[in-house]
């Protein structure tokens, strides 16, 4: 099999992520143009760390700018978006959004497998699983296909299913778990070693989505991934996640240990979007919808805070001021070393407290 990860990253400057983090991304902003030919930012000046070994639950509504930022892991933007700042760099590799041609081929798959949105029906309704699998092999000039052909059988037996009927299977014959977990397989089998899921179990009923949670859970273990799972929904990664960041307006706004985020959100947003869940809060009539919607790329707030139309914490300063992502002390009972990091003008004490 091509090796994806030596190749690229002779062709990639050096990388300046550690042995400890597998992806950092940093100031990057990727903007797309309106109709009215204004240039607005998706993502704008984000920072992301994603060490290796962990889960980590990206978080916000539609619209935040989530699968826009998880996209340029593969050095893949939407058209016709453009990334207008910073990096993202992948330990071993080098700056993805620098590769082109044959190295960027490489990292996709050989190095970040990417399970997309409503991968479940993504599948070719012609071909079997096993023909599609043989596709993927040859676009990646896999030298040796019955190796790659084994190893889809190992992932599947992995997944909890029958590898050889799943090769021999049409789509049809699947059930929509196991069409999403096909999807993984496709994603691991180049023996990529990060793992983006974009909405891994909507459109999945709520049986199906447990069991593709606890496999997800499962072959990340098993396999020693640094994964990526990006959701609207809180309660789809509040168990599975080490650590999460929360989205809003294309900005990261909060970030840190999943179980620190969720017992003592310190930011209003944050805390807003565990409220709307019940599944969090573990009861339902506790659950508080969020008021208002969040806002398209034209709606944006352009100075400010990007949440403070929505606020319960707003202030004067946030109408003018963007607060910068800073890092804070952590939780009041674990002060210092906690990876938390925060963009908000109220104090954390006021949003925790409240
Ligand atoms: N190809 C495109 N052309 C123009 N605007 C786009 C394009 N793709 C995304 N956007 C805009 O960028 C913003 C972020 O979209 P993105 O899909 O990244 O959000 P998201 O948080 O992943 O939401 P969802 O889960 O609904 O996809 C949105 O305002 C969206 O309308």
């Amino acid at each position: 099999m091509a090796s994806a990860a030596g190749s690229a990253a002779s062709a990639a400057s050096a990388a300046s992520a550690t042995p400890e983090t597998e992806v950092l991304v940093r100031d990057l902003t990727v903007c797309f143009r309106t109709d009215r030919g204004e240039e607005l930012p998706a993502v704008a000046h984000a920072d992301l760390t994603l060490q290796a070994g962990l889960i980590t639950g990206l978080v916000g509504e539609s619209g935040s700018g989530k699968s826009t930022l998880a996209l340029t892991l593969l050095g893949a933007v939407p058209s016709p978006g453009r990334i207008t700042s910073g990096s993202v760099q992948l330990t071993g590799i080098g700056d993805v959004t620098r590769l082109k041609g044959a190295a960027l081929r490489q990292v996709r798959g050989g190095k970040v497998g990417y399970v997309f949105q409503a991968s479940q029906n993504s599948l070719n309704p012609l071909k079997t699983v096993g023909k599609q699998l043989l596709d993927l092999g040859r676009a990646h000039d896999v030298e040796y296909l019955p190796g790659l052909v084994r190893r889809a059988r190992e992932l599947c037996e992995l997944m909890g299913m029958d590898g050889k009927r799943v090769l021999d299977s049409y789509q049809h014959e699947l059930s929509g778990g196991m069409r999403q977990r096909v999807g993984i397989v496709f994603a691991l089998v180049l023996n990529a070693r990060v793992l983006v899921l974009d909405e891994p179990t909507t459109a999945l009923d709520m049986l199906s989505q447990a069991a593709v949670l606890k496999i997800i859970g499962q072959v990340h273990k098993e396999i020693g991934l640094t994964t990526l799972i990006v959701t609207h929904d809180m309660g789809v990664v509040s168990e599975l996640a080490d650590r999460l960041a929360v989205m809003y307006g294309g900005r990261i706004v909060e970030d840190g240990p999943a179980e620190q985020l969720l017992r003592r959100p310190s930011h209003p947003y944050t805390r807003a979007l565990i409220n709307a869940t019940a599944r969090v809060t573990g009861d339902i009539s506790r659950a508080r919808a969020l008021p208002g919607r969040p806002p398209d790329l034209a709606s944006i707030p352009r100075q400010g805070c990007v949440f403070r139309q929505r606020c319960a914490f707003v202030m004067d300063q946030c109408a003018t001021e963007e607060p910068p992502l800073d890092a804070w002390g952590g939780d009041i009972d674990n002060a210092g070393g906690s990876g938390r990091r925060r963009a908000c003008h109220a104090t954390p004490e006021a949003v925790i407290g409240a």
